[in-house]
């Protein structure tokens, strides 16, 4: 039996400047699945996650449907989708510096929300603030520091610590490490996978990279202009996989592979 879905789209279209960038996507996240979403570039996989997380472009609009913890994105309010963010779902962008305040203290970036979805007072958040920092291995004193003081892996574990605030149950996750060097890459993924753990939540992964989906992710799905090309399994698809589109990712990912010699 499957389990109950955190996030479910139902012929969703999002149009950008009149043209479609995603075009009647079906996909359905159970709780505590982790969904890798992979394809070329353009296939619409940044605008899945960002409807996903209630979180369009400007001047981007979706119809169909993208349900989320039971609530309805597609025509909701900004207050109703302020709401369902944080509470049902938190995102982490590619590049934090949009997510963060460059010049806001990191403590109270981290305490807003806080306060806002769980009611905490100024002491508790405070002291949530220092919790969610040991959560991403930052030290205490971090949350005095304004992000642009930070480095870019920093500045992307309290991204994460921001995302796993409010503790929702699905995060997603807009390639987060892609500007990151591939330390602190595996370091953050490996932050991240230990708190989706140890916390049951489900995962929404946008991944250029094939090695992150199979470290990461349980399901995959293939996106290609807009549409799911095929979804399943993360070993069953990349072992052998049934669309065009998938084989060629599969093929570049082993010519991409470095060859090491002794
Ligand atoms: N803000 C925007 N303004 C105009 N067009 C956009 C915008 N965002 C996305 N698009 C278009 O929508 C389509 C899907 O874009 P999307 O960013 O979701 O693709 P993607 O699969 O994430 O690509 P990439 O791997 O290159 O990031 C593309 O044709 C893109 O040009």
């Amino acid at each position: 039996m499957s389990t109950a879905a955190i996030a479910e789209t139902r012929d969703l279209r999002v149009l950008v400047g009149g043209t479609p960038g995603v075009d009647g996507l079906a996909l359905r996240i159970g709780d505590g699945e982790r969904w890798g979403v992979v394809g070329p570039s353009g296939a619409g996989k940044s605008l899945t996650a960002a409807a996903v997380a209630g979180l369009l472009p400007p001047g981007a609009t979706a119809t169909g449907s993208v349900r989320v913890a039971g609530t309805e994105l597609v025509g909701a309010s900004e207050t109703g989708l302020a709401d369902v963010r944080g509470r049902d779902v938190a995102l982490v962008a590619q590049d934090s510096a949009v997510a963060l305040h460059p010049l806001l203290p990191v403590g109270r970036q981290l305490a807003m929300p806080l306060r806002r979805h769980q009611g905490l007072d100024r002491a508790g958040a405070r002291a949530r603030v220092a919790e969610l920092l040991a959560e991403v291995d930052l030290p205490a004193e971090l949350a005095r520091a304004r992000p642009a003081q930070l480095s870019g892996g920093q500045r992307q574990r309290v991204a994460l610590a921001a995302a796993l605030a409010c503790r929702s149950r699905l995060l997603v996750a807009d390639e987060p490490t892609a500007a990151l060097d591939p330390p602190v890459a595996r370091a953050l993924l490996d932050r991240l996978d230990r708190s989706l753990t140890a916390t049951g939540t489900a995962l929404l992964l946008v991944t250029h990279d094939l090695g992150v989906l199979a470290a990461v992710c349980g399901h995959v799905v293939v996106l290609a202009g807009g549409r799911v090309v095929e979804s399943g399994p993360v070993p069953e698809v990349l072992a052998a996989p049934g669309h065009e589109v998938t084989r060629e990712l599969v093929e570049a990912a082993r010519l991409s592979v470095p060859e090491v010699r002794a």
